[in-house]
């Protein structure tokens, strides 16, 4: 602030008619105004923090909202939160997974700064000692998907929504450590289906191969039932609840540990690919005509 109010008072110096008042600054601070947050987070009572992804239109997840998302984890770990909720604040999209213009046409220094961020966020969340539930209120294809899977319990909105690792109909590979948490949730032999055919699921569909545990009619119905999910847990102890939860995702949580290099360095191979390049392109402005 005193260098700011430095600089003004300098410019008012040299226009005279400006002085360097409050009203003066109070002006200046609001034609500056800090860029949205992304991602708010709101502790109830009981300690249970909602974290709600707030990038409309559809929360696509670009560095910017995974690299909030990862310090919100942090920071509640610190506060020794009882719980985390992830949410959206869309009526229709829980989010529609990696903003593909973070892949499209990148520079390359972006492109690593994005994929890092996603490796170490989503390792957060997968292995956090808190107990995380989805509430999934709107579609969640591909990386919207992946944020729910690495949950430890996931409720959604239905009928009319889909959740699904959806990459293959996109002519692309999902990740290891993608297909791992569809592993988790579902089993091999289904997580095999679902992958290899990009299987974007209706929620009752969801439901009846274990992608989700609860379906719910609203997004309050799905924030009670997260939060009886989270209230079971006051009478397990902590340590050994995360100690259970930590050996259980051991595959994921070495995978990553061993293999994040190698999985950026695939990723900025192939994201820059000219095929890749084109179809991407393609696919934006699909998405942009099928309005
Ligand atoms: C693709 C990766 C390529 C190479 C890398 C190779 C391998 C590494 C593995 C990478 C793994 C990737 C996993 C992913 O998550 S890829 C993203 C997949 N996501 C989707 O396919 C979802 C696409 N979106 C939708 O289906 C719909 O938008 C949705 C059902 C979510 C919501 O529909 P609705 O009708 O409500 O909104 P739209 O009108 O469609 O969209 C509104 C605007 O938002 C833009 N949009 C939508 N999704 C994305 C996105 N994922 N990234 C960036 N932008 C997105 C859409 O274009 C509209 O924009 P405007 O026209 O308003 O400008």
């Amino acid at each position: 602030m005193a260098v700011v109010c430095r600089n003004l008072r300098a410019f008012a110096q040299k226009t005279s008619s400006l002085r360097c008042t409050p009203n003066f600054l109070r002006l200046y601070s609001q034609s500056k105004p800090a860029p949205p947050k992304l991602v708010t987070v709101d502790v109830d009572k009981a300690g249970v923090a909602t974290v709600t992804l707030d990038r409309p239109p559809v929360n696509s997840l670009n560095t910017g909202l995974l690299e909030e998302l990862g310090v919100a984890i942090k920071d509640l770990e610190a506060n020794k939160t009882r719980g985390i909720i992830l949410t959206s604040s869309s009526n229709s999209v829980f989010s529609a997974g990696l903003d593909i213009l973070e892949m499209y046409e990148p520079k390359k220094q972006n492109l690593s700064l994005f994929w890092t961020t996603l490796q170490n966020t989503w390792l957060s969340l997968y292995r956090t000692s808190i107990p995380t539930v989805a509430a999934i209120n709107g579609h969640a294809p591909a990386g919207g998907c992946l944020l729910a899977l690495s949950c430890e319990y996931r409720v959604m909105v239905g009928p009319k929504f889909t959740i699904g690792l959806n990459e293959t109909q996109l002519g692309i590979v999902a990740p290891q450590w993608f297909m791992i948490c569809m592993k988790d949730a579902v089993g091999r032999r289904q997580a095999e289906m679902a992958l290899t055919a990009g299987k974007m699921f209706s929620t009752q569909e969801a439901l009846n191969i274990g992608l989700i545990d609860k379906m719910v009619s609203n997004k309050e119905e799905a924030i009670a039932e997260a939060q009886k999910f989270i209230a079971q847990f006051a009478k397990i102890p902590p340590l050994a609840r995360r100690m259970t939860k930590e050996s259980i995702r051991q595959e994921g949580i070495k995978y990553m540990e061993e293999n994040a290099i190698d999985d950026l360095k695939a990723f900025m191979d192939l994201v820059v690919q000219p095929n890749i390049q084109k179809g991407l392109g393609m696919y934006l402005e699909a998405m942009k005509k099928s309005k």
